[in-house]
Parts: C-alpha cells; structure tokens; sequence
C-alpha cells in the first residue's frame, strides 16, 4: 500500500509539488498522467525517500522499488553486474540475490543479454535494465516511470504482462506514461496530475463518464459529425430525421485521450 498525503515541494519559485493525494492499494496499478512538469518524477522521488518533501507525509508498505525516466546504470559493468549491485544494495545476499536476478532478467525478457556491457544495449534494452532492478527486492510499492518507451511491441507486451503479474502478487504499482491505451491494458486506475496536484481520480470508465463521444453519419456526398455524451439517442434522431440513404455509421466513444485533453486544459 503506497499513501501520500497532502505532499508539498518547492524548489525556489517553482511549486513542484502544491498538495498531492495519491493512494494506491496492494494489487493495485495507479497510471499517473499528466503533462511535463505537472510533478510526477518528484512525487516518484518523495516515495522512494530520494528527496524530503517540505510538507506531508508518504507511507509506503514494504520495500519501494523505483525504475526512473532518467537512466542511471553503469556503462562498463554487464547487466548481471548491474542487478547484483542493485539487488546487494537492497539487502540480498548469495542464493537470495542469484535468484532474483535470474526472476527479474527473466521478467524484463533480459536472460539472453546477462552478460553483455550495459554501454552495448540498445535503448530499450537498458529501459528494461533499469526496470528490473526495481524488481529484484521484491518491492511491495513499485514507481514506473515511463518503463516501455523505446521498447518494441513484443517487450512491451512482456513489460506490461510483469507489471500485472507484480500488482497481482500484491505490490501498489504506480506506472507513469503519456501512452494512455497502455493504461487500459493493464487494467490501471487513473490519477491524473496538473500543477503539482492530482486533479482527478478513479477508473477509466469513472472518469469517462459525461466526457462526449462522436457519432459520424456518411451521406452520398455528405458527412454528419454530431459531439454527444449519448451517441445511441443522438443517432436514433439523426437517422429519424434524415431523408437521404446513409452510407455509413461511425460512433465513436470517449477515450481516456479526450479524457486527459479535457483535463490538460481545464482551469
Ligand atoms: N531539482 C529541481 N530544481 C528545480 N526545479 C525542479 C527540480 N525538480 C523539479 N523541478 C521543477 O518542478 C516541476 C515538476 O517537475 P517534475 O519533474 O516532477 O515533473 P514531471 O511531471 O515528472 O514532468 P515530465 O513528464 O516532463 O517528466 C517542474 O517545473 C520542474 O522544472
């Protein structure tokens, strides 16, 4: 279980942080969007005990495991290297710490590169890198960020797949990403962040509701685009008032882009 509470942080003028709420509990995965700067990687930082906040509080259930947007691996040392420091740092030792090398190399579809240089990754492979050392201790609250940019569809499937499997063993998972269908996949609830506060929060389809859809009418040499909440009602009096043979019905839900748009842009 992850619980942040009324979290403030200032750096000078800038209010990185102005009052942020976040809980998440065990099993579940929390998609945090929000745009650049609205204050995800320094909450990431707070809940890892990176940095204090200035006010409010974080507690967090178990070990905090945190994969950052920004990479921070050593170029020279190999992958197994890699993990054994991070897994060493976190407190594992011998068989203990073989085994969750082996786990979490597996998890991130790394097994085949162990042994290669971190410098000779290619850049999804060093992502994935830095996301398995999140995994090694265990973690009970895991802080994503960004974990599958770079990374092509097969990875990201298998990425995606650990993700679930970790919240489904019990961790809070909170997955950063400006790639909304990933949320839906992974079966997240959304917060969504703006100007260092979470603005709202719920699931997709909580926070879908009342947000319009679009209903597209195709006419012989015509197009009808109508924006609704009720595309079912709006298209029943289209059709009812139409005198023209219709060519094609298109009805479009609201996705958790328009969600974020509308959002992104409110006062
Ligand atoms: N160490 C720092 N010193 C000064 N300002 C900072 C520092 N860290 C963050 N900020 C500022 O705080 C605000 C929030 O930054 P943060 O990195 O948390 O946003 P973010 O939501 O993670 O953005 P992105 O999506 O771009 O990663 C920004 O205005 C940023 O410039």
């Amino acid at each position: 279980m992850l619980n942040a509470n009324g979290l403030v942080k200032r750096y000078g003028d800038v209010t990185a942080l102005g009052g942020f709420d976040l809980r998440v509990e065990p099993g579940e995965i929390a998609g945090l969007v929000g745009h650049n700067g609205a204050g995800k990687t320094t909450f990431f930082e707070i809940a890892a005990g990176l940095v204090r906040a200035d006010a409010g509080s974080v507690v967090a259930r178990g070990e905090v495991g945190m994969a950052p947007q920004q990479l921070a691996l050593y170029p020279s040392v190999t992958v197994r290297e890699t993990l054994r420091l991070f897994g060493g740092l976190a407190g594992l030792r011998r068989r203990s710490l073989a085994r969750a090398v082996d786990v979490a190399a597996e998890e991130m579809a790394l097994t085949e590169v162990l042994d290669r240089r971190v410098s000779v990754l290619s850049g999804g492979q060093q992502r994935r890198t830095q996301a398995a050392t999140a995994l090694l201790a265990d973690p009970g609250v895991l802080l994503l960020d960004e974990p599958t940019v770079g990374a092509d569809p097969e990875t990201r499937a298998a990425l995606l797949a650990a993700v679930r499997r970790r919240a489904d063993g019990g961790a809070a998972v909170v997955y950063c990403t400006h790639y909304l269908p990933e949320l839906a996949e992974l079966e997240a609830t959304i917060a969504v962040a703006r100007n260092g506060r979470v603005i709202a929060r719920g699931t997709g389809a909580e926070l879908l509701k009342g947000l319009p859809g679009e209903v597209r009418v195709t006419l012989d040499d015509d197009e009808i685009t109508v924006s609704t909440t009720d595309p079912t009602a709006t298209l029943a009096a289209l059709l009812r008032d139409l005198d023209r043979p219709v060519r094609g019905i298109d009805i479009r839900q609201p996705s958790l882009d328009d969600l974020y748009r509308e959002l992104a842009h409110a006062a």
